[in-house]
């Protein structure tokens, strides 16, 4: 699909990965909403909305869904950045992980992503199609390696990731008779203000252990990603590692 002129709905994008979504599309040409519960000072570019919501909540992510077809029009891309990472053992020192905390990340990392999605996809399927093969929109979901191989306390981080995936494949099935394609970008470790939530000295032995390049991942790195998926219309269904080739440890 070609992004330009297109509207893309980014989750998360006041930060890290979403961020750097926003900057790739707007330069691209695309129109594009930020949907985020932190929003910064509205910027001066037309090409930009930034509309405060919380993912996890159902009426107010419909309103905005309403609001960003209003004023961008044809909602054609949906890219669910928006997450956090707790960290909290399943036993830890103060005893059994309280399960209002498994619970929230559930929500939003999970929850959060399959309410935007379902709402981006209902506006998606209103639309005519754009091109010969019926095309109509692509989502876009972020999971992470931790889906795979999670280390010491991130039970409910690698559920929530995990889900993400694990749904990846059957809502491109739901979708996919109506020209909507649907793939998730499983990152390694980046560079962002998530990381930098991780203690220094967890972070080298992470960065150690990507194959190669040995460093962080730049966010610039998940945009270009995101962009080819947009881009590539045979790319369907998919859950795609960006991580150097790392595989973690347990810690
Ligand atoms: C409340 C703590 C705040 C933690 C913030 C976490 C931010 C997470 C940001 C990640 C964002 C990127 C996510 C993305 O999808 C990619 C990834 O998943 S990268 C992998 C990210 N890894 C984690 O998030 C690990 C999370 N786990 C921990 O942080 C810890 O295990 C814990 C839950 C805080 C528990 O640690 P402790 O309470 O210290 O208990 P332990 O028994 O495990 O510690 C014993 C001993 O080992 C040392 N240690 C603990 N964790 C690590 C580690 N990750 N790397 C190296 N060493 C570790 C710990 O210091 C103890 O040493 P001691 O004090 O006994 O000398
Ligand atoms: N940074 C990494 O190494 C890494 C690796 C793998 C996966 N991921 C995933 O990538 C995504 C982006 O991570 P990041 O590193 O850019 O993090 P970040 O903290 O820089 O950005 C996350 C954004 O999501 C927003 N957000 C959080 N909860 C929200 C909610 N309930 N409603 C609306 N917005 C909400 C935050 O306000 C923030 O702007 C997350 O889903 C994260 O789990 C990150």
């Amino acid at each position: 699909m070609n992004i330009t002129d297109k509207v893309v709905v980014i989750t998360g994008g006041a930060s890290g990965l979403g961020g750097a979504c926003v900057d790739w599309f707007v330069r691209h040409g695309a129109k594009v909403a930020v949907l985020d519960r932190r929003i910064p000072d509205p910027t001066a570019d037309p090409q930009i909305v930034y509309l405060e919501a919380d993912v996890t909540q159902a009426d107010s992510v419909a309103a905005v869904m309403d609001k960003i077809a209003e004023q961008l029009g044809e909602i054609r891309v949906c890219i669910n950045c928006a997450g956090i990472a707790p960290a909290g053992k399943t036993v830890g020192r103060d005893g059994a992980l309280a399960l209002d905390k498994f619970r929230q990340v559930i929500d939003v990392n999970l929850i959060g992503s399959f309410n935007v999605l379902r709402l981006a996809a209902e506006k998606m399927l209103a639309l005519e199609p754009l091109d010969a093969d019926g095309a109509r929109g692509v989502i876009i979901n972020t999971a992470s390696v931790a889906a795979f191989e999670g280390q010491i306390g991130q039970a409910a981080y690698a559920a929530s990731k995990g889900g993400v995936a694990a749904m990846t494949l059957p809502i491109a099935r739901d979708l996919g008779p109506r020209g909507v394609r649907v793939n998730t970008i499983a990152p390694g470790v980046f560079e962002t203000p998530m990381m930098a939530g991780l203690n220094e000295e967890f972070v080298k032995p992470l960065e150690q252990a990507v194959q190669f390049p040995k460093r962080l991942g730049r966010a610039e790195e998940f945009a270009k990603l995101a962009a080819h998926i947009v881009d590539n219309d045979y790319l369907n269904g998919e859950v795609i590692r960006l991580d150097g080739g790392i595989r973690m440890g347990p810690r």
